[in-house]
């Protein structure tokens, strides 16, 4: 990777590093939700409502898929520059995915990262990844295992949340993403940064949140990642990186699919300091198919609420955000109506109380025959 000084990202808004009362109060700010606990549909809706953002502990992924991705994606790292474009040929033919190096995106982006980013295809019943085919096999074969659970606890944290919202059909959101063709897998990889490269808190990668329904974030043991509590004056909170945990993000299809109940979080990641490991992370996106109309769910709707955005469909609003910043309102130009000013009060009694729901997905690693969306056209990814 080649080194940057790069002034404009350079990020000094970041007190809780300096501070250990802060950080240990942004520390409680993050819920944590065990997902086997009989309490967790209720536990995982709060955490979208409060902050838009989780530790799921009891996930039902492997320590040891995760510990064997790192291993791999690690060693692939290593590889010289010309090895890592080459073993990612098969990928790149769709852009954006493949490999790439400090550029996010194609808007002029820059980050203290390098990274992989894979569409999973469409077919969830099948463990291949499509453009994987020319990446060294045994960093293809944990990527696919890997890949493979944490779809499975996507679906569930998906179910949990229907449930949470009081919704009749447990596997409403959680089909909108089986089989979609728009789930991806990121690995980012983080080097530690030296003195002569920059000064502290370089942005690893900048402010923004995440467009699709849901992500799914597991790091190893090197921090960096930040989320901003909820509210226009709400202070960035350090994430304290926990390997066994997975990290749920509200994405804004989300967002609007509740109405906004939940809240799609921003985050970002400060590159490691000094002498530190890197950072090595790895998000799943679970996106809608590109025909997908993306609206408040009339189900979840209170006699006479209004919506608060304009109806859009995830390829209008993907290729419309591919065009933007990371850190763009994205949501903004489909806003009829400020989210921050609508009471939250009054969005959480107008949720229904979680309820014995439909079963549909129920223990299903792949949609049911009721669960199939139909997928339109590939168009250009976001992330
Ligand atoms: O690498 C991380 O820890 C987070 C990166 C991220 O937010 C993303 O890839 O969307
Ligand atoms: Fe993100």
């Amino acid at each position: 990777m080649v080194a940057i000084k790069a002034p404009s990202s350079i990020d000094h808004a970041n007190p809780l590093t300096k501070s250990p009362k802060a950080a240990a109060a942004a520390a409680a700010a993050i819920p944590t939700v065990d997902l086997s606990s009989p309490g967790a549909a209720r536990a995982v809706a709060d955490a979208c409502r409060g902050v838009g953002f989780f530790r799921a502990t009891n996930h039902g992924i492997p320590s040891s898929l995760a510990a064997a991705l790192e291993a791999r994606a690690m060693a692939f790292f290593a590889l010289p520059h010309e090895d890592k474009v080459d073993a990612t040929i098969a990928a790149a033919a769709r852009r954006p995915f493949g490999y790439g190096s400090r550029s996010i995106g194609s808007n002029g982006d820059v980050g203290w990262l390098e990274y992989l980013l894979l569409s999973l295809g469409s077919n969830s019943n099948s463990s291949s990844i499509p453009g994987a085919s020319s990446l060294p096999p045994s960093l293809r074969a944990a990527l696919e295992e890997y890949t493979g659970a944490v779809r499975n606890a996507s679906g569930k944290v998906l179910e949990l949340m229907a449930e949470g919202l009081g919704m009749q059909e447990r596997c409403a959101l959680r089909r909108m993403v089986d089989g979609s063709e728009e789930e991806l897998v990121r690995v980012n990889h983080y080097p530690p940064t030296k003195e002569e490269d920059c000064v502290a808190g370089m942005t690893g990668f900048g402010e923004h949140t995440d467009p699709q329904i849901i992500s799914l974030l597991r790091s190893n043991r090197t921090a960096g990642l930040q989320i901003k509590l909820q509210g226009p004056d709400a202070p960035w909170v350090n994430v304290a990186p926990d390997p066994d945990s997975l990290f749920v993000n509200v994405g804004d299809c989300l967002q609007v699919l509740t109405n906004g109940r939940f809240r799609s979080v921003k985050h970002r990641v400060v590159a490691p300091e000094g002498a530190q490991a890197s950072r090595l992370s790895v998000i799943y996106f679970g996106g809608p198919a590109p025909a997908q109309r993306i609206a408040p769910l009339p189900e979840l709707m209170r006699e006479g609420e209004q919506s608060l955005y304009r109806d859009f469909t995830w390829g209008e609003y993907k290729a419309a955000a591919y065009k933007t910043r990371l850190g763009d309102n994205r949501l903004g130009p489909y806003e009829l109506r400020n989210v921050a000013d609508t009471n939250p009060t009054a969005l959480i009694t107008a949720s229904k109380e979680p309820t014995a729901a439909d079963h549909c997905c129920s223990n299903s690693s792949s949609s049911s025959a009721a669960c199939v969306v139909v997928q339109p056209p590939h168009v250009a990814q976001v992330h």
